[in-house]
């Protein structure tokens, strides 16, 4: 059955060399009851430990059923463990979190056993030992006795085939020791036993074979057997302990330490809970800025304009290194910095067809400002004098920046966009309520827009020939209907014999020319209150078919021409640069295209793709020849946008390092409870258990930490948001700010069961390795 052959097991500590086995051989029957007797140090344990692959012999052999075990590797002795040794222990080695059912079915819990079966074998085992009616206690409500005899059951739980007592009765007196006795020398008509004890009448007494050791070495034995040659062949079912199986034995261990593990998982739950609110509170914020952007920026547009600033040429102007203060003595001349990073941008027809193409599902409202002037006139009460679609008073110079901000920001215009796809919604109808009148339907009628309390600029009323003083109320039906004369530049100025032009001032017969155009005030709009495109200033608004209009009409005429060759100014006479001409071309409507284009994107999202567009169009063009555009929202959002996710990332450093703290005071904590557990790993061992299960074990317990506190954390951060909103709400009026968003949630939960398991891995591992002979030694 089992048989060791010239077994050797040395101990080398420093100097010293202890011979704890030196050379035995020894054979055992399949079915005995052996006593192993001898005084201490005699190596009786480490026979018994080598027997039961608790402790590798150093050299000789060990042949269970003629099969050597030189060959076994440790899944093996685990396997033979839990297959074919049950122990028995003098200090009975219960788990204490565990129940006696529970400690009893451990062997079995470690091999897979369905449950059923694990349950009526345990049962079956305690019935055995009598303990059939204390089944549901736990070991520490046990008599020594009765804890002996659980042990017993649990060895026996299994059926192997063969029990190793140490010292069995050691702890007990002499009447419960008797009790055992009966009992184990039952089993031996079953089984082999092999019993180590110091006391030399309970062996004689009860046993049938008493080997005498002493010095490591056999000294006498009183039944001695050769094994014969066997054939049978030795299968060994390998033991396997799921994740589950740990998890539950660690939940148990976890449950009798209530306070200590609730305490913990709050410690460590602390940078999870920082980092928590940090997100939930930047998370909250960048909502509350994106809203608030996607709400207001929508209406800023990307705009081109002739001549911009080039801001990706900031900085890249070369600095050459200047001495200050120089002793020369001359003169360096140098562009201005504003001078270096000016960009005309060249708006051909080429690009405005380009614009024109933009996917109209991306932004449907272009707007292109042409600074042109009007010759209107307007009869007002018999009367035809000029007026003009302006908001300029007569002597009004914020009207020059007004006009400026609006070609760099696209707010405050005063020609509609044009919609690139009529079929998809309507600017107009979109953003502005009718009044009265109508929506424009032609490029001859005009709108007078208003502001939410029907206010107008009173410049805007004026310039078209109504008198009023500040705060006077007009009817809309005093507005709506009004029409004005547009008259073309040949019609209008009358060019002198000396090659200069005048308009001319006979208002009256120019009125009545055929020729005339005329506008109609059809409407009066008020911006809706859902509006984003809240764009065009109060006073009278017209669309871009009608500049160009004016424009196809008036490029040809005879002051365009004289302009267009000469020098001076056709209408003052004073000579002009080539910008002022340039705008005086295009104040005449000699100049087609725009001065500026807006780019409307249908939402903050499509400004992405409608930016990728424009830069398509740069992509092959010499820097010169692009057309740079300027992005004020992205500008804008950058800004804010960089400064939340640095404030973010900052924060949550300064939570990690808690979480650090957290992780290190983890793996103190399982380390502790490594040391704690000693025990119960030398008896999980015995028990079959392989180093990975141990490693689950632990890790088991750190999982359910680390879950834990990750939840707790959360949960906690969670809570907080609740008085943190309401704070907030006080002081800054932003409802809802602090926002955990629940993927963040998860993944905290996650983040710190993962970092809880890296810190509690380490001490798993030592606990793997931890020489199962000794730690059933340990106390
Ligand atoms: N892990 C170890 N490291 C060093 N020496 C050891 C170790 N384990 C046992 N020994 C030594 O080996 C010898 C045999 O020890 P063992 O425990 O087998 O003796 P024993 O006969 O069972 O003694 P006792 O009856 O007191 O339990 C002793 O001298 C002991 O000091």
């Amino acid at each position: 059955m089992l048989e060791v052959q010239n077994i050797k097991k040395y101990y080398k500590v420093g100097e010293t060399t202890t011979k704890a086995l030196d050379d035995v051989s020894v054979a055992f029957r399949k079915q005995e009851f052996v006593a192993i007797l001898g005084p201490s140090g005699s190596g009786k344990t480490t026979m018994l430990n080598v027997i039961g692959g608790l402790d590798q012999y150093d050299s000789g052999d060990m042949i269970i059923n003629g099969k050597s075990t030189k060959t076994f590797k440790d899944r093996d002795w685990d396997a033979y463990r839990n297959n074919s040794i049950g122990f028995v222990f003098q200090n009975y080695n219960l788990i204490g979190h565990l129940g006696i059912i529970d400690n009893v079915e451990l062997g079995m819990t470690l091999s897979g056993v369905s449950k059923e079966e694990k349950r009526e074998k345990a049962e079956n085992a305690l019935t055995r030992v009598g303990l059939k009616d204390h089944m549901n206690k736990k070991p520490t409500q046990l008599s020594g006795g009765q804890m002996q005899r659980v042990a017993i059951a649990r060895a026996l739980a299994n059926d192997p085939d063969i029990l190793l007592c140490d010292e069995p009765t050691g702890a007990l007196d002499t009447e419960t020791s008797i009790q055992i006795m009966d009992l184990i020398k039952e089993l031996s008509n079953e089984k082999l036993v092999v019993m180590v004890t110091h006391n030399p009448e309970l062996a004689h007494k009860y046993t049938d074979r008493i080997i005498e050791f002493d010095d490591g070495k056999i000294l006498s034995d009183s039944n001695p057997y050769t094994e014969q040659v066997q054939t049978d062949q030795f299968n060994l079912k390998q033991t396997k302990m799921t994740f589950f199986t740990a998890l539950k034995l660690s939940f148990n261990n976890i449950r009798t330490k209530k306070g200590r593990t609730i305490l913990t998982s709050f410690a460590s739950s602390i940078g999870i809970i920082g980092i928590a609110i940090v997100l939930a509170l930047s998370n909250g914020f960048q909502i509350q800025i994106d809203q608030t952007q996607s709400e207001t920026l929508a209406q800023f547009p990307i705009t081109i304009s002739s001549v911009t600033i080039d801001r990706s040429s900031v900085g890249d102007t070369e600095e050459e290194e200047t001495e200050e203060y120089p002793d020369t003595e001359t003169v360096t001349a140098e562009q201005s910095d504003q001078e270096q990073i000016q960009h005309i941008n060249n708006i051909d027809e080429e690009y405005v067809d380009y614009i024109e193409n933009i996917d109209p599902g991306l932004s449907n409202n272009v707007g292109f400002t042409r600074s042109i002037g009007m010759n209107l006139l307007r009869e007002v009460d018999g009367e035809v004098e000029p007026v003009s679609f302006s908001n300029a008073g007569s002597n009004d110079s914020s009207s020059a920046i007004t006009s400026a901000l609006s070609t760099s920001t696209g707010i405050g215009v005063s020609t509609f966009p044009t919609q690139l796809d009529d079929s998809n919604g309507n600017f107009l109808e979109d953003n502005y309520s009718l009044l009265e009148g109508n929506y424009p339907k032609s490029p001859t009628d005009v709108v007078l827009i208003v502001d939410e309390t029907n206010t107008t600029n009173i410049h805007a009323l004026e310039n078209l020939g109504f008198e009023l003083e500040s705060g006077d109320e007009l009817n809309f039906k005093d507005i709506v209907g009004t029409t004005i004369d547009l008259v073309a530049n040949n019609d209008y100025y009358t060019e002198l014999p000396t090659g200069g032009f005048v308009p001319n001032t006979d208002y009256q017969s120019i009125f009545d020319n055929e020729n005339n155009q005329t506008i109609t005030v059809s409407g009066i709009l008020r911006v809706k209150e859902s509006s984003t495109m809240d764009l065009l200033t109060p006073g009278i608004a017209y669309s871009n078919d009608l500049t160009t209009d004016i424009i196809e009409q008036n490029q040809n005429s005879a002051i365009v021409q004289a302009q267009e060759d000469s020098d001076i100014n056709v209408m003052t006479g004073e000579p002009v640069d080539e910008t002022t001409k340039g705008s005086l071309m295009t104040y005449l409507g000699g100049e087609s295209m725009p001065s500026s284009i807006m780019i409307y994107p249908n939402n903050f999202e499509d400004k992405e793709e409608v930016l990728n567009y424009l830069d398509e169009y740069n992509e092959d063009l010499a820097e010169d020849d692009q057309i740079v555009y300027q992005d004020l929202a992205g500008t804008m959002t950058e800004l804010t946008g960089g400064l939340m996710d640095a404030i973010t990332y900052v924060l949550i450093a300064f939570a990690a390092i808690s979480l650090i703290t957290s992780m290190i005071m983890i793996s103190i904590i399982t380390y502790t409870s490594v040391i704690e557990r000693t025990k119960e790993i030398g008896v999980l061992k015995a028990l079959g258990a392989r180093k990975k299960d141990v490693t689950r074990v632990f890790d088991a317990e750190t999982c359910i930490l680390g879950v834990t506190s990750g939840t707790l954390g959360v949960l906690i951060a969670w809570l907080v948001t609740f008085p943190t909103n309401y704070v907030l709400y006080q002081v800054t009026d932003l409802e809802n700010v602090a926002q955990l968003n629940p993927l963040h949630a998860i993944l905290l939960i996650v983040i710190s069961t993962v970092l809880t398991m890296l810190g509690g891995h380490i001490p798993a591992r030592m606990a793997a390795k931890k020489d199962a002979a000794i730690a059933l030694r340990s106390e």
